[in-house]
């Protein structure tokens, strides 16, 4: 099983997201934005956290546009795994391949610190954890603000399509949203850092089922 993992200029979480990886069992190759197709058999593309292009123009919104994305949406569009991590979520917002957009944090400031999640959505990223179940991820982000119009929540929530909702919502996010599924369920995008707690290192395991689950549904697919 193998994972590509998108580099941008300011990305700060793809050797922490390769690592995660390679934890749980995928091999990994690492992607430069400018290359414009994935490495051959990859299961799995990452698009990390991080402040690719400096956060200009909007968060996620230059590197939505880099050279390496057409074949990432190809990927995603013909039922590839994609995992969106932080500015990876906005990137995949920005993409259009998850809907919704991520505004500036409610408070106005850059928010570090660890949260609570409730865990949703049926998806081989959530059943690790089972519906209903808690967990503590850290965020570092100032634009995870998450919006949609009414009826895309209401669609989201009808179709089982929120993978985390925050416990105590610290940015805003409509519905207390933290994370969202594609409707085949094998896109996520997520504000929360899995891969900052997938090893005792890190003080806190909580991301790492994420990453095992996924690898074990991967391997049985
Ligand atoms: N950790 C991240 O990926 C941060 C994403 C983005 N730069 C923000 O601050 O919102």
């Amino acid at each position: 099983m193998k994972a590509a993992v998108i580099v941008f200029p300011g990305s700060n979480c793809d050797r922490d997201m390769a690592c995660a990886f390679e934890k749980a069992g995928l091999a990994v190759e690492m992607v430069w934005h400018k290359d414009t197709a994935l490495p051959q058999g990859v299961d799995i593309v990452g698009v990390p956290g991080g402040f690719s292009f400096g956060d200009y123009l909007r968060c996620g919104a230059i590197a939505a546009n880099a050279p390496i994305i057409g074949a990432v949406r190809v990927h995603g569009e013909r039922g590839g795994y994609v995992l969106g991590v932080c500015n990876g979520f906005q990137v995949l917002t920005e993409t259009g391949l998850l809907p919704g957009a991520l505004l500036r944090n409610a408070g106005l400031k850059y928010i570090c610190r660890t949260i609570g999640l409730q865990v949703e959505g049926e998806s081989v990223y959530t059943e690790g954890y089972g519906t209903g179940s808690t967990l503590a991820l850290p965020i570092a982000h100032h634009d995870g603000n998450y919006f949609a119009d009414d009826s895309t929540l209401d669609m989201l929530e009808g179709e089982g399509r929120v993978a985390f909702r925050y416990t105590d919502n610290p940015n805003g996010s409509a519905r207390d949203i933290a994370g969202v599924l594609s409707e085949n369920r094998r896109v996520l995008g997520m504000m929360p850092h899995p891969e900052r707690a997938a090893e005792a290192a890190h003080g806190n395991e909580d991301g790492a089922r994420l990453f095992a689950h996924l690898t074990g549904a991967l391997t049985t697919a």
